[in-house]
């Protein structure tokens, strides 16, 4: 019974593919249109078939074609900033697709939905760290078009009968520590991978968007989580809905704040680079501070991180980020 991975040639959907890889499942199938992934991020024992996941008749004969049993949907338009400029194009993308790719699913049969979900849904929260049960309330139409999916999810689980696991993640960092697969975006916009890039000389700067937000040294505070323990996740969500889990909605972080200025510190520390960092004016959509309740998913589904510590993922995404430079110099 195959896995059916929506945007698995992007960052997070490859390091899933290759955790499902990794663990011995051996069909793989992988829907992508390659607007931001890439054919060379999947190991080649994977299928890929180039396409939209609202491509009803393309999914269903997917589905049909490898008797999926299970989908886990990353595919998604991500850029928090860009939501905000183009906010209908954010509601096709995320939440008007997602709705045809899970009439699909119901229509095929498919019995799980693991659903990439975000820490946008819950947009300034009152407290933190946030946990599951606090009423959600993103401040972006990027977290407001994803908690429409996770709607639709919960409502048509409940109507049709599959189970499903969403998963809400916080800020996913780093790359795979065997060097496979890492967030390869050109002008990506997360902190990290910025930094990264300045510490690289491949940027002249790094801007930091605010220093006057109510937190302690006036920078933005986020719960950076290692890209390949959030896979992991994914495969305990899995696991969990085979042997007849019941449907969750989990928080993924770890559960502590890093500021903006104390990222670009460790990567100043860790790369041994001092590049130029200016402080801007605040980004439109940008909460002052999020971090996760991070004990649920411990707790129902027994997920041990592995990868939690900045230093390390910042070491990762910089040698990502170097092998990627030296790739796309070729
Ligand atoms: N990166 C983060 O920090 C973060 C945090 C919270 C949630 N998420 C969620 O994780 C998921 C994956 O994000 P990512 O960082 O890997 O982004 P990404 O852009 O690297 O990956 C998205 C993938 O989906 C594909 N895709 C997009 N639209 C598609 C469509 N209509 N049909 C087929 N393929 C399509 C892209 O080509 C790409 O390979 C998204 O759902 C995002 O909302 C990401
Ligand atoms: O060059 C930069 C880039 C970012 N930041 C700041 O760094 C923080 C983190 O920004 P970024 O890495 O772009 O991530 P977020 O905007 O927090 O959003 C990410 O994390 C969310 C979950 O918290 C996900 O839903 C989104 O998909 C994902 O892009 C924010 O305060 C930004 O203002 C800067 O100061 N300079």
């Amino acid at each position: 019974m195959a896995v059916l991975v929506t945007g698995g040639a992007g960052y997070i959907g490859s390091h899933m593919v290759l955790a499902l890889i990794d663990a011995g499942h051996d069909d793989v199938v992988v829907i992508d249109d390659l607007s931001t992934g890439f054919e060379w991020a999947l190991p080649p024992e994977v299928t890929l078939v180039v396409g939209d996941i609202a491509d009803q008749d393309l999914v269903a004969k997917t589905i049909r074609e490898h008797k999926v049993e299970a989908l886990a949907h990353f595919a998604a338009r991500i850029v928090v900033p860009d939501s905000v400029a183009d906010p209908l194009h954010y509601y096709l993308a995320n939440t008007v697709k997602t709705r045809a790719l899970i009439e699909t699913a119901v229509k095929e049969g498919v019995r799980h939905v693991i659903f990439s979900s975000t820490a946008a849904v819950y947009g300034e929260p009152e407290v933190v760290p946030v946990p599951e049960t606090l009423t959600t309330n993103p401040i972006n139409p990027y977290g407001r078009s994803k908690l429409m999916s996770e709607w639709m999810i919960a409502d048509a689980a409940k109507a049709h009968g599959f189970s499903y696991v969403i998963l809400r993640y916080f800020n996913v960092a780093g790359a795979d520590p065997r060097g496979r697969t890492g967030q390869s975006t050109p002008n990506a916009t997360h902190l990290i991978k910025v930094a990264t890039q300045a510490a690289l000389g491949q940027r002249t700067h790094l801007e930091v968007y605010g220093t006057d937000y109510p937190t302690p040294d006036g920078s933005c505070l986020r719960d950076y989580i290692q890209v390949s323990d959030l896979a992991e996740a994914h495969l305990v969500a899995l696991n969990h809905l085979r042997k007849g889990g019941e449907s969750l909605t989990l928080n993924c972080g770890y559960g502590r704040g890093y500021s903006v200025l104390e990222v670009v510190d460790v990567v100043k520390r860790v790369s041994g680079k001092d590049f130029e960092v200016r402080i801007s004016p605040r980004r439109a959509g940008d909460p002052a501070q999020i971090i996760a309740g991070a004990d649920r998913i411990r707790n129902e589904l027994g997920w041990t991180p592995k990868h939690d510590d900045l230093d390390g993922i910042v070491r990762q995404a910089m040698a990502w980020e170097d092998a990627l430079g030296k790739r796309n110099r070729k």
